[in-house]
């Protein structure tokens, strides 16, 4: 069966532009719709040097194999013309309207799945919109309590347990009933999505050496461990709270199949350390599909060529990979 999905393009000024028409070069088995303003994907198709023929979305017409060459594109205007590499505030409007175009889609049934391109959390802040991530973005649209960020490779997953959050704030954020939350949305997922029937979960600790028994830090004593002793009595194959800087070593991973870090820079070095332009950021917890890519904006390298699509092409495969196992 041919799947669509939907792409928003992110950023204007940064490199998701780019990747759309890089990925729109190649022909792709089911039908790709970039969410974004046609006449951008025109000018910076122009720029790269890449031909580039835009096909409008039509909601009545069934979904075909996307051809070389071609993007099909569902329009949504910019404010102002774009120069690649230079943030406009006046644009941060357009970027949430092909966000919230993505996800009603997706909860229309419209596609059966959406994968996003970087945006620029900064710029759309400076425009005086409260914004700190697709993740909360979407997990607030669709009007559910918690979402839990999953950035996966092949061979790595790594599950947080706070997202975007100043560190500072992270302590109190991991209280008894976020951590069974979002133990349980992941347990569930890698169940659903990704066919694993019992998920074995390797869980960090919050502070150095797990806490060295209480010596350095009471959150494992005082909140992870008897959190995570009442999710095993409820079946779920949970180690830990094991010490982040070792957990992440072959001897434990090769016995898991998700890791599940406390914060933010917990985890993500370490994944994108291992497989950086090869991963994708998945929502799990959400009533939609939803992937991305595992990288920013790159201003710098927007319009420039050098973008490397390896990340978008693994979001696309996670997100039709979900969608084939969810049907
Ligand atoms: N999925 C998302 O929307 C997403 C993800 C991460 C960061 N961001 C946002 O992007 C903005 C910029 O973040 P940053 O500078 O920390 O990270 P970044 O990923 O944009 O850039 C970090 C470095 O990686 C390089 N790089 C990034 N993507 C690349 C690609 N596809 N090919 C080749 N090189 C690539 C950049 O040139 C830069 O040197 C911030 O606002 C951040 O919040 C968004
Ligand atoms: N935390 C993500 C990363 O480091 O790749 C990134 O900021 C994107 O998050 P959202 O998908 O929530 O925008």
């Amino acid at each position: 069966m041919t799947l669509r999905l939907a792409i928003t393009a992110g950023e204007p000024a940064g490199i998701g532009p780019d990747l759309c028409i890089q990925i729109a070069q190649q022909v792709h088995a089911h039908e790709l719709v970039v969410i974004a303003d046609p006449q951008l994907l025109q000018q910076r198709a122009a720029l790269l040097g890449l031909p580039l023929s835009i096909r409008l979305y039509n909601d009545a017409e069934a979904p075909r194999p996307s051809c070389a060459g071609e993007l099909c594109v569902c329009p949504v205007a910019l404010a102002q013309p774009v120069v690649a590499g230079q943030l406009q505030v006046a644009n941060s409007h357009y970027v949430l309207e092909t966000l919230r175009v993505a996800v009603q889609g997706a909860l229309d049934k419209r596609w059966a799945g959406i994968v996003t391109a970087p945006v620029h959390k900064g710029i759309i802040n400076d425009a005086g919109i409260a914004f700190s991530g697709h993740t909360e973005y979407f997990r607030d649209y669709c009007g559910v309590k918690e979402v839990v960020m999953m950035l996966a490779t092949s061979d790595l997953r790594v599950a947080l347990v706070t997202t975007h959050l100043p560190l500072k704030d992270v302590p109190a954020a991991i209280t008894p009933e976020r951590i069974k939350r979002v133990t349980r949305i992941l347990h569930n997922d890698l169940v659903t999505f990704f066919g694993i029937p019992a998920p074995h979960i390797l869980v960090a600790g919050l502070n150095p050496h797990a806490g060295e028994d209480g010596h350095l830090g009471r959150e494992e004593l005082d909140v992870i461990i008897p959190t995570l002793n009442d999710l095993r009595a409820e079946g779920l194959h949970l180690t830990g709270p094991l010490p982040a800087d070792t957990l992440y070593t072959p001897k434990h991973l090769q016995h898991a199949d998700a890791t599940l870090a406390m914060y933010h820079d917990q985890g993500l070095p370490v994944l994108k350390f291992h497989g950086f332009g090869r991963a994708a950021n998945i929502t799990l917890g959400l009533p939609v599909i939803r992937t991305s890519v595992d990288h920013g904006t790159a201003l710098d390298l927007a319009g420039s060529g050098k973008a490397d699509a390896g990340s978008l092409l693994t979001a696309i495969d996670v997100a039709l990979h979900m969608a084939a196992h969810h049907v």
